[in-house]
């Protein structure tokens, strides 16, 4: 089993994936250069957090027009698991394999603080792991995660059973108090059509040792290393 790490310019959360990979869970993981054509020796994809292009024009904008992003688009289409990470969330919504877009936070500044989750669903490559309806800690760190899609989008990614985490509060209510940035429904992570494509803001890298406060983030990669032996 081997996953990439796609890396363009301002990517900054490509070494803690690749720590958490290769290090915690003894994967073979390898860094991408955003200028890779070819990624079939991949059994899935993780694109990180950062600034790519220094969220020029708008945050994920210019990396999701990159060479690689063809790669991963093809990946995708075949069914293997590719996972978005806050940065990577943003441009996957902008290269059109996610649905809506990441704004503004309605306080618009950058945030970085821990984050209460509910797991919407386990019937996806990334949450087989959990319980549904289980509530996990994981942080976020941005400016531009204010999840927006419109009233059909948000129809279609409920009806289907899209929406992975949800921000909630300690109760597991989905409350305005609990919404870190103004996302509607408070969705912090939603998955394609196909589900093997995740999208989400809080940083599951950060929340993978015991050392870093929580571990509950450790478990999506588990479920995406599992959904791969598996097929
Ligand atoms: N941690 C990150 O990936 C940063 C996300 C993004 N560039 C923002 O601030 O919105």
């Amino acid at each position: 089993m081997s996953i990439g790490i796609v890396q363009f310019g301002g990517s900054n959360c490509d070494l803690d994936v690749l720590h958490v990979l290769k290090d915690v869970l003894g994967v073979d993981a390898e860094l991408v250069w955003y200028k890779e054509e070819d990624l079939s020796r991949f059994d899935g994809i993780v694109v990180p957090g950062g600034f790519s292009y220094g969220d020029y024009l708008r945050a994920g904008a210019i990396a999701a027009r990159t060479p690689v992003m063809n790669s991963i688009k093809a990946l995708a289409e075949a069914g293997k698991p590719v996972i978005g990470i806050c940065n990577g969330f943003q441009i996957l919504t902008e290269s059109g394999l996610l649905d809506g877009a990441l704004t503004t936070n309605n306080y618009p500044k950058f945030k970085c603080e821990s984050t209460l989750l509910r797991v919407e669903t386990t019937d996806t490559p990334f949450t087989s792991k959990f319980k549904k309806g289980e509530i996990v800690s994981i942080p976020i760190a941005h400016m531009e995660g204010n999840f927006y899609a419109d009233e059909a989008t948000l129809s279609k990614l409920e009806d289907n059973g899209q929406v992975a985490f949800r921000y909630v509060d300690k109760e597991g209510k989905v409350t305005d108090e609990a919404n870190p940035n103004g996302s509607q429904e408070n969705i912090a992570g939603i998955v394609s059509a196909k589900k093997n494509v995740l999208g989400m803001m809080p940083h599951p890298e950060r929340a993978s040792e015991e050392i870093l406060g929580s571990k509950d983030g450790i478990r999506i990669f588990e479920s995406m290393m599992e959904f791969i032996s598996k097929n």
